[in-house]
């Protein structure tokens, strides 16, 4: 039979719409489940991309009942509340963990062999939930983590240095939050170490101009949802992103949020720092040799988001 690339994205808000939209475009799924408690509001949705299909590589839509979500390959999480502005990520622990707990199973039921893709927030804590409830192996519970992070870092310095942001790579890691971190020691531009870049561009920036460019990344969200209510657009490619390193078993580097094992001198908590990832999940996890200040600030990173994992998780 031929192998079928099936997706299911619980929630069709903001990111769950986005997201399938972004799916559409790349035509890697041939088959696009979008299933949400507003029944209405997934019907509306499919409706709505499914009427651009002669414009796009042929994929099958549908607002799915639970038993459509039946051999999914992946299964991409996005329900639950958004921040409100004033709100951090981490203040959506509670609602949000509540609405993992009762609507992964069931879907999962449907389809054990799906790799999980959380993008709730907070999607570190979320993940290791997911993970937890689950019973998978920690390879096939990914979050989007600081993919999007990471891209906007890209950005900032793209910009900055009037570098195509293809040719600009950083990592941002930790927490998809406030505690993250850049990873400045391991940036290249163009096949240079930042460092000698900056020597050889001589625009003289300094340490100051370093720390305004990741406030700029690490505030990014807020600045988008004072400005518009909501943030989907970049998050919509960034699971897309993933979804195309897995489908099409890349063997891509991503910072994808995973369950550590002792990577890092971490265990027990999920975050961020460069995966492989292909078919299988995440393929390999990759050690970045980190500063000591930057060893420093991912260690607090990752207690940071431990502190919001139930008591009996924690170590
Ligand atoms: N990880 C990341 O990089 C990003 C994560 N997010 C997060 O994604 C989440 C969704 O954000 P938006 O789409 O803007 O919110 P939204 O409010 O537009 O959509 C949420 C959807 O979830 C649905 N839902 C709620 N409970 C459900 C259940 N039990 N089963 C199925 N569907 C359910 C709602 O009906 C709604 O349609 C938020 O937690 C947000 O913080 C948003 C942007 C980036
Ligand atoms: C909302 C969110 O997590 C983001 O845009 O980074």
């Amino acid at each position: 039979m031929e192998k079928t690339n099936k997706i299911v994205i619980v929630g069709a808000g903001n990111v769950g719409a986005t997201t399938a939209y972004a799916l559409l475009i790349s035509g890697i799924a041939s088959e696009l489940v979008l299933y949400d408690i507003n029944r209405q509001k997934a019907e509306g949705e499919i409706m709505d991309l499914a009427h651009g299909a002669s414009f796009v590589p042929p994929t099958r839509l549908r607002a799915g009942y639970l038993a459509d979500c039946r051999e999914a390959d992946i299964i991409i999480f996005t329900a639950g509340a958004a921040q409100q502005p004033g709100e951090t990520r981490l203040d959506l622990v509670d609602k949000n963990t509540r609405i993992v707990e009762k609507a992964l199973l069931p879907i999962l039921e449907q389809a054990p062999e799906a790799l999980v893709l959380m993008v709730t927030n907070p999607v570190d804590v979320l993940t290791y939930q997911a993970w937890k409830l689950s019973g998978l192996s920690p390879e096939r519970v990914l979050g989007s983590g600081t993919v999007l992070d990471s891209a906007r870092f890209r950005h900032v310095l793209g910009q900055h240095c009037g570098v195509d942001v293809r040719n600009v790579h950083g990592y941002i890691l930790g927490e998809h939050g406030d505690s993250e971190l850049a990873a400045w020691s391991s940036v290249h531009i163009g096949g240079i170490r930042l460092d000698d870049y900056c020597l050889a561009c001589g625009q003289g920036c300094g340490q100051e101009k370093r720390e305004e460019m990741f406030r700029q990344v690490r505030d990014a969200a807020y600045q988008i949802i004072q400005a518009k209510g909501a943030t989907y657009y970049a998050v919509g490619l960034a699971v897309r992103r993933i979804c195309e390193a897995i489908l099409r078993d890349e063997h891509s580097i991503l910072t994808v949020s995973s369950l550590m094992q002792g990577e890092y001198g971490l265990r027990d908590v999920c975050l961020s720092v460069p995966c492989v990832i292909g078919r299988q999940g995440r393929i390999k996890v990759l050690e970045l040799n980190l500063t000591a200040e930057e060893k420093e600030k991912l260690q607090h990173s990752a207690a940071v988001i431990a502190s919001y994992l139930p008591a009996t998780d924690r170590k």
